[in-house]
């Protein structure tokens, strides 16, 4: 969020939390409006998304897109039905619980395609497996197959959900989708039979004429004329300029296929005698009994029923109070009534719970926000004894015949004074005008609504023929011990009660995020923003309460570490690092900031901030301080780039310069070792000639080398035969000292034992004294022995030359 909040002028804000004017709907609408204008169709409250329905394709639903709203934190980029998808997704992986996502909004809004972007969004995202993949498919495949028999073209939107649908997506622990399923609420079944003035019936069976190969038109009897088919032209709409249904069709059949019906014939028969049964008719027969007068058509019905069974008669000579219904269309829509009550019961209770919980979390203390519980009208609708429906069943299922009078009545006597039910009888003189004799109105949450008792039963001898059907698919939509079962059986309002409470127990189990759909228009067109529609819609779905909530404590949250990063630069004491504990780093950066008690409070991870606009003064600072930091930024990169240049610059440098030195010394060496080699050569070739320039280095390094050899390896004895012989040049060195250096190799015998001793210690001492460098033997003139007995030997070199006596 904090990338987009500088635009926050030019498309309102992105998030409603943010709004200065936060209990003001014309802000409200007006945020909307703006942001519309600009294709922004999605606009957070908190962590609930609002969508408007753009009406047009927009380039936002990219496998690009898809890629940027990945892992991204929800406030980070701006908002997206894929951020939603992501952040569910990823919270359930990582908190390892269920979540759910509400969809909601009324007809057109754009409900069945957010929950298509969800879909998709995991298909695309999510990790698949080989394996998997046939699953993935069947589970994007499953949609055009539920809208083919479920959706329907309506005034409000050409292809209408017909239905309520909640559908699991089931992940394994590496977050891969491994399953699934969709259950359905309240199909309106009525649609089969009538359709109002330019609506349609289902698609499937426009899809079915229009796109079935002759061959299969011919077997199931049929022709490709919709017009020919009572119950497609109830509506005087078969075709529509935005459906293909031929197109559709072949999607269909090969959806069918991936999500396993590979034999659809008994499905496909199924649809033709819907067909064909709408164009029975029934006439009077000799006896004045009903009979059928369309005979051809009983032929493709019967393949689906048993040949020998007998057909109930037309529905108003025998029915059975099965479901007493008020009239399709009242009842249905006070069931999609009371089912939104319920959802915004939870709705209510779950953001307000979890934005309680969050500042208990934290430990913040916050005064409850004041809201309408909508729970009452919930009671209204679903007491036990006391309620709509009880009393509903209660008429339906009494002895004798039920009445929508007697029904009435029965309303007024048990409901009569409550806060939001009102009939004619009841009504004052105002009001009274707006409710006829055969209604009774209700006191939504988000509105009134009238709703007539009158109404038709259900017929129970159809269902009990079909349930005899052999085809499979009959076989399982109905079943035989329903209509056996001696019991009453449930009306279809406690039926709906019923299921829904489950939905209810299902979705209050998981963590939920909610995404509110707003229908811009009534007339399906782009660009189009109709204020009284969106004011009215902003009004039902409870927003300004959601917003009111949401605000009612702080506006904006963020955990310390994110807000101590972005604002940082604002606080000298914080810039560039902040080396202590987060909180106290955000602690001394709001007091520089100057934030007042009242602005924040601060939690155990978060801070809080209760005013957009306090937010908005310290992203102004932020954008302040942006050239400076842009220029400090720069000028440290230079810095840095030019230190890295010269470091670079100076590496070379001292790399050749050390190279050069390497190669000088090695060169050195070279010449040095030819030097020696030459040295030696010579001195070699002059070896036997007097001590001379040409030999004395062969001839210090022959005196050497053996005296290093006697130092090395003295004479064991004096008897020793190893003792070598001194070269030429140790002669005159020796021989003034009486050794006899020439003979006693070979007649050792003839020196005297003293002498020899001392011959090898002179040899140590003069040897050890070169080496130490201290000494040139050469200049040794002569040695003497320590009277003392004490076996030191003096020897004696000129005192001109600096030489220290050497004693050993
Ligand atoms: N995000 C969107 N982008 C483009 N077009 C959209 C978008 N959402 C909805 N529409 C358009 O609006 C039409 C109606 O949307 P959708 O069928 O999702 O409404 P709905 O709320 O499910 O309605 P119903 O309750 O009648 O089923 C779609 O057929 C589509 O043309």
């Amino acid at each position: 969020m904090e990338s987009t909040l500088t635009a926050r002028d030019r498309v309102g804000v992105q998030d409603f939390v943010l709004l200065e004017n936060y209990t003001s709907e014309a802000a409200f609408i007006e945020n909307l409006r703006r942001r519309f204008g600009e294709n922004l169709i999605y606009t957070y409250i908190g962590s609930v998304l609002v969508s408007v329905n753009p009406n047009k394709n927009l380039e936002i639903y990219s496998k690009a897109h898809m890629e940027r709203y990945r892992g991204v934190s929800f406030y980070e980029i701006s908002p997206h039905i894929y951020a939603v998808s992501d952040n569910t997704y990823r919270a359930m992986r990582t908190e390892r619980r269920d979540h759910c996502i509400l969809i909601s909004g009324e007809s057109g809004a754009g409900k069945t395609e957010a929950s298509k972007k969800i879909l998709q969004y995991y298909a695309t995202t999510c990790p698949v497996t080989d394996n998997m993949s046939t699953l993935r498919d069947r589970l994007l495949q499953s949609n055009p197959v539920l809208e083919a028999f479920g959706n329907a073209k309506t005034l409000r939107n050409d292809n209408s959900s017909r239905f309520g649908k909640y559908m699991d997506v089931q992940f394994d622990f590496r977050g891969a989708p491994i399953g699934g399923h969709i259950l359905n609420y309240l199909l309106e079944k009525s649609r089969v039979v009538h359709q109002n003035h330019g609506e349609r019936n289902f698609h499937i069976f426009y899809q079915l004429l229009e796109g079935g190969e002759q061959d299969l038109l011919s077997k199931l009897g049929l022709e490709r004329n919709a017009q020919k088919y009572q119950y497609l032209v109830k509506g005087c709409c078969p075709r529509v300029s935005s459906i293909n249904d031929k197109n559709d069709w072949k999607t269909v059949r090969k959806a069918l296929t991936v999500i396993g019906f590979h034999e659809d014939e008994d499905l496909l028969n199924i649809i033709a005698s819907v067909l064909h049964l709408g164009n029975t008719q029934f006439g009077e027969g000799e006896n004045g009994e009903n009979q059928i007068t369309t005979e051809p058509q009983l032929k493709y019905v019967s393949k689906v029923g048993t040949m020998n069974e007998q057909y109930p008669p037309p529905p108003n000579t025998h029915t059975t109070h099965t479901h007493a219904c008020t009239p399709p269309h009242t009842f249905e829509q006070f069931c999609i009534n009371y089912c939104n009550e319920k959802l915004q019961q939870l709705f209510i209770e779950l953001t307000l719970k979890s934005e309680q919980e969050e500042y208990e979390a934290e430990g913040i203390t916050w005064e409850l926000v004041k809201y309408f519980d909508n729970k009452i009208i919930c009671d209204l609708v679903e007491e036990k004894h006391k309620g709509l429906i009880s009393i509903l069943d209660e008429e339906c299922l009494r002895p004798g015949e039920p009445s929508d009078i007697s029904f009435l009545e029965k309303l007024e006597d048990t409901l009569g004074g409550h806060a939001h039910f009102v009939t004619h009888k009841l009504a004052n003189g105002k009001t009274r005008k707006v409710v006829s004799r055969e209604e009774f109105k209700l006191i939504h949450y988000a509105g009134e609504v009238n709703y007539s008792v009158n109404g038709e039963l259900a017929n129970q001898s159809g269902i009990s023929v079909i349930c005899q059907s052999d085809s499979q698919v009959l076989s399982q939509c109905f079943h035989r011990e329903e209509v056996t079962d001696q019991k009453r059986p449930e009306t279809a309002a406690t039926q709906f009660k019923n299921s829904l409470a489950k939905l209810i127990e299902i979705l209050r189990s998981k963590e939920p995020s909610y995404v509110r759909c707003i229908k811009p228009n009534d007339a399906k067109q782009s660009g189009r923003f109709d204020e009284a529609l969106v004011r009215h819609q902003v009004k039902y779905l409870g927003l300004m309460e959601n917003l009111r909530v949401r605000r009612a404590g702080f506006a904006y949250r963020r955990h310390y570490e994110t807000f101590l990063q972005r604002y940082k630069s604002l606080c000298p004491g914080t810039w560039p690092n902040w080396q202590g504990r987060l909180a106290d780093g955000v602690a001394t950066l709001v007091q520089h900031l100057g934030y007042h008690p009242e602005e924040y409070k601060l939690g155990k991870t978060k801070i809080f901030i209760r005013f957009p606009k306090t937010l908005f003064s310290t992203e102004d600072a932020l954008e302040a301080r942006r050239p400076a930091l842009v220029l400090t930024l720069q000028t440290s990169w230079r810095g840095y780039r030019e230190r890295a240049k010269y470091l670079r610059i100076r590496q070379a440098v001292i790399q050749s310069a050390w190279r050069g030195m390497k190669s000088r010394q090695r060169a050195r060496c070279r010449r040095h070792a030819v030097d020696i080699i030459r040295k030696f050569i010579k001195g070699f070739i002059y070896r036997r000639y007097e001590r001379c320039p040409e030999n004395e280095y062969f001839l210090d390094h022959q005196r050497f080398s053996f005296l290093m050899t006697l130092v090395r390896n003295p004479p064991k004895s004096v008897l020793d035969k190893s003792w070598p012989i001194p070269p030429p040049s140790l002669t005159e060195v020796l021989q003034p000292y009486g050794i006899a250096v020439t003979k006693y190799d070979r007649r050792g015998y003839k020196a005297r034992p003293r002498q020899l001793l001392l011959t090898s210690s002179f040899a140590m001492l003069v040897a050890e004294a070169k080496l130490k460098q201290r000494i040139d033997y050469a200049s040794l003139r002569s040695i003497s022995v320590s009277s003392l007995s004490d076996g030191f030997m003096v020897l004696h070199v000129p005192s001109e030359d600096n030489m220290q006596k050497v004693t050993g």
